[in-house]
């Protein structure tokens, strides 16, 4: 199988979540961590939009990083004369691709929107652009519709298409199957571009891969547009444990491109975030604590350092002896059963009362107070 190439969107998709707004220094940073950490492709914002993402742009192809950068487009030819006039080589021409977008935008003139994404394509192949095409709405669209459209965008000279499933309606069954009879009639590579609207995006990300999608858009968080995109960090820890394919990422360093984002984002993650949450290598159960302190392997899918993250042991509410001795004993305390039973019990108690786990401080004192 070829190699599958990341197309980050953090920049473009990322930003459209509502309430964020990177500054020009955020930008930069993003662009070039992702660049470092190994990611080959990167869109990095709407020309259209006006002089200050202009300014973001340039700033970016001024960096001559080694990621490929992309500008995204309207199937509009003003659009592309301001990704041009950024410095831009590779563009992303997006157009409707259903009955309910192309009827809410074009009157249901589909005819339009056909000559306006030939328009705008030959426009952008005229001036030697590498040249992606975006079917907006890809999954609700008529299947023949969606196929006659792009097979014409490929003869006109489209690069590559991506399917988007704008409003995240699809399940990675249903995305297998769409994904598959394009691949199976197309002559250019298909992009996955999904949406999290029912928490499936990156599970329908993999399932386009493995029908033969050979590039996926992702954001790191899965920041994007109302519930957001396939996140960077799953799809490629997913790709690389479920699906065996190193994508030469560092991976160790996902972390700390989780942590930019978020902080550049104004949104922090909930803890239990796949991948990059604060408690995906947090132990606290007795069972659970039990078993990783025999083998870390019982109960984590692969080890934090992978993702630059260190496990932690926390005793509370549900801890057991094993765990709470084992802790105690790194600050050289040894109980008997007994003792160790009775600290349990009130680790238990003041869990309870404070509503989560303890500090190491707030064990040692609740360990004086025992004795
Ligand atoms: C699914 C997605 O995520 S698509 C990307 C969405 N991203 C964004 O909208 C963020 C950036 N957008 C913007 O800054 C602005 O919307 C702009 C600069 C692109 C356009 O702004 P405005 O001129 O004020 O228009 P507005 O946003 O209100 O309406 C969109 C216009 O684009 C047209 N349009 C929408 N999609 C397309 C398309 N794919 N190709 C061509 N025209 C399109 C609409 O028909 C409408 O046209 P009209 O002004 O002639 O009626
Ligand atoms: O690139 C496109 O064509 C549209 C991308 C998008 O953000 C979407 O459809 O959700």
């Amino acid at each position: 199988m070829d190699q599958v190439v990341i197309n980050d969107t953090t920049l473009r998709d990322g930003e459209q979540a509502a309430g964020v707004a990177f500054n020009l220094e955020e930008k930069i940073a993003i662009a070039k961590f992702l660049d470092a950490i190994g990611v080959p492709e990167i869109e990095i914002g709407i020309a259209a939009m006006g002089e200050a993402e202009q300014q973001a742009i340039a700033s970016i192809v001024d960096l001559g990083l080694q990621a490929h950068l992309l500008g995204w487009n309207r199937a509009v030819i003003a659009d592309i004369q301001a990704s041009i006039a950024c410095g831009l080589k590779r563009v992303h021409i997006s157009i409707p691709v259903s009955a309910i977008q192309i009827g809410a935008k074009f009157q249901g003139k589909w005819q339009l929107v056909w000559q306006k994404l030939k328009d705008s394509l030959s426009f952008a192949l005229d001036q030697g652009l590498f040249v992606s095409i975006g079917g907006e709405d890809s999954s609700r669209a008529d299947e023949q519709f969606l196929l006659d459209t792009i097979l014409s965008a490929q003869e006109w000279g489209a690069s590559r298409f991506r399917f988007c499933d704008t409003v995240g309606i699809l399940d990675p069954f249903t995305t297998y199957d769409k994904v598959k009879k394009l691949v199976t009639s197309l002559s250019i590579p298909v992009e996955m571009h999904t949406h999290n609207d029912f928490g499936l995006a990156t599970a329908n990300a993999l399932a386009g891969i493995q029908a033969g999608a050979l590039s996926v858009n992702t954001t790191v968080n899965g920041l994007g547009e109302r519930a957001g995109n396939a996140a960077l960090e799953e799809v490629v820890m997913a790709l690389k444990h479920l699906s065996k394919m190193d994508l030469s990422i560092d991976t160790r360093r996902l972390l700390e491109i989780s942590q930019l984002v978020a902080t550049a984002s104004g949104y922090g993650l909930p803890p239990w975030k796949a991948i990059v949450g604060e408690n995906t290598f947090a132990h606290e159960s007795g069972i659970h604590a039990h078993g990783v302190l025999q083998n870390p392997h019982t109960y984590e899918p692969f080890a934090p350092e992978e993702i630059g993250r260190e496990r932690r042991l926390v005793v509370g509410k549900h801890s057991g002896r094993h765990l709470l001795s084992n802790l105690l004993q790194q600050h050289g305390i040894i109980l008997n059963h007994e003792e160790t039973q009775s600290v349990l019990n009130a680790v238990r108690q003041e869990s309870m009362q404070k509503k989560r786990s303890l500090t190491t401080q707030e064990l040692l004192s609740l360990v004086a107070h025992t004795q």
